[in-house]
């Protein structure tokens, strides 16, 4: 059975501004290449991002855009500047102080990163035994809430290899989730999946961000993944910061092409849904026009 999923919700009117949840000041990060030059990754890039945002990372590759998710959660240390996540300073954190801050960031990534010989249920349990605080019990339950959120709970004794490319990222996800995460950091989670499965991905991750007010940070170079899911997106180009803007407000003028190419999406499927709510308005019910639908989404 085909299920119609409303993916974004229309912009809340008149929120006030809450403190951001990530702030990046002045990060900069280079590599050493065999040549013995540095290479620029991230240049001076100043960053807000707000409790319950969905925030897109987008660019060319070669732009920066997993270096700068991967500086968020200190698995990359900028060479400058100062990362805060929920009022803390990484930078100036002790390795044990960091290691229970990172329980706030939970990361997905492109290919996944499963235990190839452990379960699904596993998997899952691995963030909460090696931070070693949580009983058997307790494991198990969380464990069990986590693979009923991203609808997988029925492949709890699978082993990766038994699932799908979309249910593996469901699996990572609920893996992410374990440790309760005020942010999920996602690179590039859709680009090994088929445009069917990304869509229910999307989904999934939207269901998330609405249930439990996780912010989400994503990267990718799928502009219809800013499109569907992103509130907010950030365009990044050689490192910089070009421009950034609400996905689901007011639509251009804008500085680059790819915003240009994002306002150009947004314009064409609120036009879509308008048509559909006037050809048969039974079908969209009483959601504001610009809502945008998923089609097919159907866990497991
Ligand atoms: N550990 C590293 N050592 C040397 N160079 C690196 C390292 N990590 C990244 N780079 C370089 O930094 C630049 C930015 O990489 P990054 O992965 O952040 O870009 P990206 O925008 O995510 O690109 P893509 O979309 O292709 O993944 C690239 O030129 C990359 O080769």
């Amino acid at each position: 059975m085909t299920t119609v999923l409303p993916i974004r919700s229309p912009a809340p009117d008149a929120v006030p501004a809450a403190p951001p949840v990530i702030r990046l000041e002045s990060v900069r990060k280079s590599f050493s290449l065999p040549s013995g030059e540095s290479f620029h990754a991230v240049r001076s890039l100043s960053l807000d991002i707000h409790a319950g945002d969905i925030f897109g990372l987008i660019g060319k590759s070669g732009a920066g855009k997993s270096t700068l998710l991967r500086l968020i959660n200190l698995l990359e240390r900028p060479d400058a500047g100062h990362v805060i996540v929920d009022g803390r300073d990484l930078t100036k954190l002790s390795r044990s102080e960091l290691r229970d801050t990172r329980q706030n960031l939970g990361m997905i990534f492109q290919q996944f990163n499963l235990i190839q010989n452990a379960t699904v249920a596993d998997n899952v349990a691995f963030p909460l035994k090696i931070h070693g605080r949580h009983t058997r019990a307790e494991i198990k339950e969380r464990v069990l809430e986590c693979l009923k959120l991203v609808g997988l709970e029925s492949k709890s004794d699978s082993y990766p290899a038994q699932l799908s490319g979309g249910q593996k990222q469901r699996v990572a996800i609920a893996r992410a989730l374990a440790p309760r995460p005020k942010v999920l950091l996602c690179d590039e989670p859709t680009s090994a999946l088929d445009s069917e499965t990304t869509h229910e991905l999307l989904a999934t991750l939207r269901d998330i961000n609405q249930k439990l007010g996780v912010t989400i940070v994503i990267v990718t170079h799928e502009l219809q993944v800013v499109e569907l899911l992103c509130q907010k997106v950030a365009i990044l180009e050689q490192g910089e910061l070009v421009e950034q803007f609400a996905v689901d407000g007011p639509t251009g003028p804008r500085l680059t092409v790819l915003g240009r190419e994002i306002d150009a999406l947004v314009r064409r499927r609120a036009r879509e849904a308008q048509e559909a709510l006037l050809s048969d308005p039974e079908s969209v019910g009483s959601a504001a026009s610009h809502r945008v639908h998923v089609q097919g989404v159907a866990y497991a």
